[in-house]
């Protein structure tokens, strides 16, 4: 006979959360958040939030009026009234800012090269921040979430929080067949390395917060990784688990 006095949590059985799931991943450039993000929104059918593309599209907007990146207050005020929007569907993702669609403009060499003016910006931050949590607040099939400060800022509560970390080496080989053989050994290290440096200055990607759990994927596949941080789902997010 069950114990009637017990839970189906206490009799270890899980019970389905009335919360959507958020999935945090954070870490350095060229370790495969995007791409792994991408795979478990897919895999558990979230919506996915690059909030890399929210900084990039904020450069690329600053650069299109022609501001001075280094002008902090007038970069800032612009990127407060602009109106962003991102498709959340990971099978479908875009981004336009004030009607502009720049999905394939943000990821230019000149972007990349120049984002981090923009991300160390910390009234750019602030703004951007505010926007991701609406975004994963209003999730209501839940979200996997990306970028450098998801599990120690945007959202330090969700229920799986991952730092997905390579070798440097690693992550520059990456990227490099990214972008294509013949591109210049300098720029790649320069969208890695010097990028990392800077935006550590306002991010801290590089350990762990408490509770995060470190998933190095530098001898892993994609695939591998997907299902290394699917297992992370605690059964009460899993309605095959779950009641
Ligand atoms: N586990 C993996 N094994 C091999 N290649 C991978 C792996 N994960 C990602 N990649 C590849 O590495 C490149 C960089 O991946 P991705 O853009 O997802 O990284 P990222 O961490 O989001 O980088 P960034 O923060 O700079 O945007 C892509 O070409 C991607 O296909
Ligand atoms: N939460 C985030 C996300 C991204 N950034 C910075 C890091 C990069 O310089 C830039 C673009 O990110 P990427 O598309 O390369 O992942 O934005 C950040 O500071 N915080």
């Amino acid at each position: 006979m069950p114990d009637a006095s017990q839970t189906p949590e206490t009799a270890g059985e899980a019970v389905l959360s009335d919360t959507p799931l958020v999935v945090a991943i954070d870490g350095p450039s060229g370790s495969g958040k995007s791409s792994t993000a991408r795979g478990v929104a897919v895999r558990l059918g979230l919506a996915n939030l690059d909030t890399g593309a929210m900084y990039r599209a904020a450069a690329w907007l600053a650069m299109h009026e022609g501001l001075d990146l280094a002008d902090g207050p007038a970069v800032a005020r612009l990127v407060r009234e602009a109106d962003l929007d991102l498709e959340l569907d990971p099978a479908h993702q875009s981004v336009t800012v004030n009607g502009h669609d720049v999905t394939q403009a943000i990821r230019e060499p000149e972007v990349s090269a120049a984002v981090s003016a923009v991300s160390t910006n910390l009234d750019v931050r602030a703004d951007l921040i505010a926007r991701q949590r609406r975004i994963i607040s209003e999730a209501r099939s839940g979200i996997v979430a990306e970028g450098r400060d998801i599990t120690t800022v945007v959202a330090p509560e969700a229920p799986v929080r991952v730092l997905l970390v390579a070798d440097a080496a690693a992550r520059i080989a990456r990227r490099h067949a990214e972008l294509g053989g013949d591109v210049d050994a300098a720029a790649v290290h320069d969208q890695v390395v010097r990028r990392d440096r800077d935006d550590s200055t306002v991010a801290a990607f590089h350990d762990a917060a408490p509770g995060v759990t470190v998933l190095d994927s530098t001898d892993l596949n994609l695939e591998q990784v997907v299902d290394a941080i699917c297992a992370l789902v605690p059964p009460a997010f899993d309605p095959a688990v779950a009641r």
